[in-house]
C-alpha cells in the first residue's frame, strides 16, 4: 500500500448527515475532489447518471453546509443529480450497489433515508412539491428551509411554470435553486434556454466571481457594514440580481447568477436567499460533466452510462444486436424519405428515442419541444390538423403525462398521428419511476385509438409503415434492449385489428403481447414437454381486440392464457377475461399471467422479471400451479 493511500480521507469523515460541517472551508476543494473520484469510480462499475452528478458535486455540498438534516427539506427535480447528496446523508457504503436489485437507487427515496424529501424520477415537479411543503410548513407552525433544486431542462416543463406561477402569490421563504448547466439530455432548447443564455452572459456575473459579499460591500450605495441588513430587506436583495425580469415580473425574487463551483459564494447567496419572505430563485452556472474531461465534453453521452472503462470512457459490455429504437429509428428515415408529410417530435429525447438521425438528415422536419410531452402531443395534433403525418417518440413512462391530450386533442379529433412507445415493459436500473408497465392500461380504452406491439424487429418496422399509412391515432409500445430476431419466418401481412396466428394446435391459447411472444415460445415449448397442445398467438392489436379470433380459439381451445409486460389492471388479459366472461363461455379457462399491480423497483430487467413471476420459467411454474400439475 503507498504512504498516501493510508492518509484518512475527508470522506472518511462523513458517515452520516450534516458531517460535511465538520470539513475545514479550506478543505472543501479536496472534498469535491473526493466526491468526484468517488462518483467516477463508482458509477464505472455500476452504470449510472454521471454527468448531472459530477456536475453539482459543490452545489450539493454547499447546501448541506447551509441546510440541516433532516430538519430541512431538498426536492431533487428528476433526481438523478442526488448521488452527492446521498453520499452526505449516510449512504456511502452502499454506492458498490446503486441501481442493482436491492441494492441503493439512482433516485432520491424517502424509504431508503429521512434526508430525502420526495421520490423523484419525472422532470418537472420540484417547485409544485416544494410549494405543497412550505404550505404545510405555515399550517404545521414549523420552520424548516424548503430547497427545490432544478436543471435548466427540467424548467422547460409545463409543471415547472405552472408552479412558478404559484410561487409568485408564495409570502414566507421558499428556495429555488436553478442548476444551469446549458444543457437537457441533449443540448437545452428553445425561447427558455436562450433567455438563460443572456442571463449566464451577463457581464456582471465575472464581478461576483472574487468573491460575492466583497463585491456587495463594494458597490456605491452599499458598504461594508450595511451588507447584512441590505441582505435582510427586499430592495437591497436586488442589488444581489442581474436584470431578471421574467421571473422578478412573476413576483419571485432572482439572485444570479452565481459560480456553481464556489461554494462559498454559493452559501452567502443561500444565506441572502433565506432572507426574503418570498420565493427566491438562486440561479447557480455548473459544468456537466465536470472534473472528468470525457463528461465534460461528451455530456449526453455521458449523461446515463452503463459500466465504462474511465480510461477511454467505452463501455465495458459491448452492445449486442440492434435495439429497438435504432431499428425504429432506421425504418422512419427510410419512410420519411419517400413521404415528405413525415415529421418527427421528441420531448427532450433524441437520442434516447432513436430520433437522432432523423433530425440529421430531416432538420426541418424534427421538433425537440424541450421535457413538454403535453405540450409534444397536442403539437402533434395541430401538425395532423395541418395535414402532417407527425410521428410522436416518447418513452412510456413519460407519456403518462400526456393521458389527457392524447384523448382530448389527438383522439377525439381523430387525428393521424403516430405514437412511438419506447421503454415499454420493465426497464430495469432507473426503477420505479421509469417502468413503462402502465401504458397498455392508459390507451387501450380510448376510443379511435389503435394499440400495437411487434413481437420481433420485422414486425417493428411493418407496423411502422402500416402506422404511417393508417388515417387515425395509431399507437406502437416495444421494450428497451436488443431487438428479437427469431419469428421472422413469421410475418402474416398486418390486418386492421387481426392478431397473428403463430402456430395453431388445441387444448391451450397462448396469446403473448409483443416482448412476451418470444417468452411465450419457450412456454408452448415447456407446456409439450409436460405433453400439453398449445397455439401460439401473437396478439399484435391490443386494441381492438381481436374477438373474431378469440371466438374461434374457444371452439377448440379450453384453457387461454394471456402474457404481457404491463400491470394486470387495464392491460390485454383483463380484456380477453372481461369479453370470455361477456360471451359466457364456461368451457374457457383464463390464466392472466401480468405485472402485478404494484411500483417495480430498481435492478436488471431478467431478475425482474424473474422476480415478478414473468419469465418462461416462472410462467410454467405458475401454470403448473393453476392446472394443479405441480
Ligand atoms: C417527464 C420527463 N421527461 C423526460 C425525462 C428524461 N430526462 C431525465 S433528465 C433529463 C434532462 C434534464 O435536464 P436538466 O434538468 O437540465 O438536468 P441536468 O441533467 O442537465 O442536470 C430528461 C429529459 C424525465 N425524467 N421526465
Ligand atoms: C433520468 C432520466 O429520466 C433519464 O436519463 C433516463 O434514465 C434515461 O433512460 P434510458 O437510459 O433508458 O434512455
Ligand atoms: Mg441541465
Amino acid at each position: 500500500m503507498k504512504e498516501v493511500d493510508r492518509l484518512p480521507k475527508l470522506l472518511d469523515y462523513i458517515n452520516q448527515a450534516n458531517d460535511i460541517k465538520k470539513i475545514r472551508m479550506q478543505d472543501y476543494p479536496k472534498l469535491a475532489e473526493e466526491i468526484r473520484s468517488f462518483l467516477i469510480s463508482h458509477i464505472s462499475k455500476t452504470g449510472g447518471h454521471l454527468a448531472s452528478n459530477l456536475g453539482v458535486v459543490e452545489l450539493s455540498m454547499a447546501l448541506h453546509l447551509f441546510l440541516s438534516f433532516p430538519k430541512d427539506k431538498i426536492i431533487w427535480d428528476v433526481g438523478h443529480q442526488a448521488y452527492t447528496h446521498k453520499l452526505l446523508t449516510g449512504r456511502k457504503e452502499m454506492f458498490a450497489t446503486l441501481r442493482q436489485l436491492d441494492g441503493l437507487s439512482g433516485f432520491p427515496k424517502c424509504e431508503e433515508s429521512n434526508c430525502d424529501s420526495f421520490d423523484t424520477g419525472h422532470s418537472s415537479t420540484a417547485i409544485s412539491a416544494a410549494l405543497g411543503l412550505v404550505k404545510a410548513r405555515e399550517l404545521n407552525n414549523e420552520n424548516h428551509k424548503v430547497v427545490a433544486v432544478l436543471g435548466d431542462g427540467a424548467l422547460t416543463g409545463g409543471m415547472a411554470f405552472e408552479a412558478l406561477n404559484n410561487a409568485g402569490r408564495l409570502k414566507s421563504n421558499m428556495m429555488i435553486v436553478l442548476n444551469d448547466n446549458n444543457m437537457s439530455i441533449s443540448e437545452n432548447v428553445g425561447g427558455l434556454a436562450n433567455y438563460l443564455a443572456k442571463l449566464r452572459t451577463n457581464n456582471k456575473y465575472t464581478g461576483f466571481k472574487e468573491n460575492l459579499e466583497n463585491t456587495l460591500t463594494q458597490m456605491p450605495g452599499i458598504g461594508k457594514t450595511v451588507v447584512d441588513k441590505l441582505k435582510r430587506s427586499k430592495d437591497a436583495i436586488k442589488y444581489f440580481m442581474l436584470p431578471s425580469m421574467f421571473f422578478e415580473d412573476m413576483g419571485l425574487t432572482y439572485i444570479g447568477p452565481i459560480d456553481g463551483h464556489n461554494i462559498n459564494h454559493m452559501i452567502t447567496a443561500f444565506r441572502a436567499a433565506a432572507k426574503v419572505q418570498k420565493a427566491v430563485v438562486v440561479h447557480v452556472i455548473t459544468k456537466k460533466g465536470k472534473g472528468y474531461p470525457l463528461a465534460e465534453k461528451y455530456p449526453s453521452k455521458f449523461h446515463g452510462v452503463d459500466a465504462f472503462d474511465v480510461t477511454s470512457g467505452k463501455a465495458v459490455k459491448e452492445e449486442k444486436g440492434i435495439s429497438y429504437t435504432k431499428v425504429f429509428s432506421d425504418a422512419l428515415v427510410r419512410i420519411a424519405e419517400k413521404n415528405d408529410k413525415v415529421v418527427a417530435i421528441t420531448a427532450a429525447m433524441p437520442y434516447g428515442t432513436g430520433l437522432s438521425d432523423f433530425k440529421k438528415r430531416f432538420p426541418s422536419r424534427f421538433f425537440d419541444v424541450g421535457i413538454a410531452e403535453q405540450h409534444a402531443v397536442t403539437y402533434a395534433a395541430g401538425l395532423a390538423m395541418g395535414g402532417f403525418k407527425p410521428v410522436v417518440a416518447i418513452y412510456s413512462t413519460f407519456l403518462q403525462r400526456a393521458y389527457d391530450q392524447i384523448i382530448h386533442d389527438v383522439c377525439i379529433n381523430n387525428l393521424p398521428v403516430v405514437f412511438m412507445i419506447d421503454r415499454a415493459g420493465v426497464t430495469g436500473r432507473d426503477g420505479k419511476t421509469h417502468q413503462g408497465i402502465f401504458d397498455l392500461s392508459y390507451l387501450s380504452h380510448i376510443p379511435n385509438l389503435v394499440v400495437l406491439a411487434p413481437k420481433n424487429k420485422l414486425e417493428l418496422e411493418e407496423m411502422l409503415s402500416y402506422s404511417i399509412s393508417y388515417n387515425g391515432p395509431i399507437a406502437i409500445r416495444y421494450p428497451k434492449g436488443e431487438a428479437y430476431l427469431g419469428l421472422d419466418e413469421y410475418q402474416a401481412p398486418i390486418e386492421y385489428g387481426q392478431s397473428e396466428i403463430i402456430k395453431e394446435e388445441a387444448e391451450i391459447a397462448l396469446l403473448a403481447v409483443g416482448s412476451m411472444v418470444k417468452t411465450a415460445e419457450k412456454v408452448k415449448n415447456g407446456l409439450k414437454q409436460m405433453g400439453k397442445k398449445a397455439s401460439l398467438i401473437n396478439v399484435r392489436f391490443i386494441s381492438p381486440l381481436d374477438t373474431k379470433l378469440l371466438d374461434r380459439l374457444s371452439e377448440n381451445h379450453s384453457i387461454f392464457i394471456t402474457i404481457e409486460e404491463n400491470v394486470r389492471s387495464g392491460g390485454y388479459g383483463q380484456k380477453v377475461s372481461d369479453y370470455l366472461h361477456e360471451m359466457n363461455r364456461p368451457n374457457s379457462r383464463h390464466i392472466n399471467i401480468s405485472i402485478p399491480d404494484m411500483y417495480i423497483e430498481h435492478g436488471g430487467v431478467s431478475e425482474l422479471h424473474k422476480r415478478i413471476g414473468l419469465d418462461a420459467d416462472s410462467i410454467l411454474e405458475r401454470i403448473k400451479y393453476l392446472l394443479n400439475e405441480s
